[in-house]
């Protein structure tokens, strides 16, 4: 028995796209209720939100069965950390902060056991291997790993070609808030300026024959990179959900009229 196949580096193959949701609450609860609503990937973020290895073992668990696809984003691109993040089960991982070859190089090593790569043998122990019971596991979890990089920086886009051509890279993913920020528009992807390097930035990643991805909360913006040809975009975050909607609610009683009874209602 083979290593579970990766149905979303399928898919991105195939080139047939795939929604996401972000998830930062770093617990299993809310990614169970996120996994129920039918995205195809949940990104569960290690690098801005409070989760350490445990919480996303259990998120792993939580999304076990549904039609989600978990994504894990190390808060580093570090052989160390991507070695544990492989081990719990993650057969997806979104690499943050690339911005040369070099680095691209060492993910896809850090990501594959020798002799193709790096990754410190620990199967016997690990969640990914369902605990050594998938005999078969070493052999052929290479193939089954989807990696995806993080182009958030101005070099990052100097060395696009580069590392969207890196042997191993599935994905490209652009970073528009860092992106943004390095480009000196902090809190502002949506200015024009940022918006055109993002788009070129699509369109080279798919020159390579790589997915582009992106994240965004702007669901128009979403559909142009979808159909710019991007095949792995987030439209939004469980944070912003969740707090957008109990701040909605509050402000919404507060501006409610009291129901009026019917004219004849009976108070006893
Ligand atoms: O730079 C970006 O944009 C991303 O990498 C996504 C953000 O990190 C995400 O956390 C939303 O701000």
């Amino acid at each position: 028995m083979p290593a579970p196949k990766n149905l979303f580096k399928q898919a991105l193959k195939e080139g047939r796209a795939q929604i996401g949701l972000w998830q930062a609450l770093a617990n299993a609860y809310t990614v169970e209720i996120s996994a129920g609503a039918g995205y195809d990937w949940l990104l569960l973020d290690a690098e801005h939100a409070p989760n350490d290895v445990p919480l996303l073992v259990s998120q792993l668990q939580a999304m076990k069965g549904t039609a989600s696809h978990a994504i894990i984003r190390p808060p580093i691109g570090e052989t160390w950390i991507i070695k544990q993040m492989l081990d719990i089960g993650a057969q997806t991982l979104l690499i943050p902060m690339v911005d040369s070859r070099e680095m691209a190089e060492t993910m896809v090593k850090a990501v594959r056991y020798p002799p193709h790569g790096v990754r410190g043998v620990g199967a016997a122990l690990a969640r990914a291997s369902a605990f050594n019971r998938i005999p078969d596991y070493l052999p052929t979890a290479n193939d089954e790993i989807c990696l995806l990089l993080q182009v958030e920086s101005r070099a990052g886009l100097e060395a696009l070609d580069a590392i969207a051509s890196t042997e191993g890279v599935d994905g490209v993913f652009i970073g528009p808030a860092d992106l943004a920020a390095d480009m000196g528009y902090l809190g502002g992807p949506g200015a024009p300026e940022v918006q055109a390097e993002v788009e070129k930035a699509l369109a080279k990643i798919q020159a390579h024959g790589k997915a582009a991805g992106i994240l965004i909360g702007d669901l128009s913006l979403a559909k142009r990179y979808l159909e710019l040809g991007a095949t792995f975009v987030a439209i939004g975050n469980d944070v912003t959900l969740l707090a957008n909607a109990t701040t909605k609610l509050l402000d919404d009683f507060k501006n409610a009229e009291a129901a009026k009874p019917p004219a004849d209602a009976k108070v006893y």
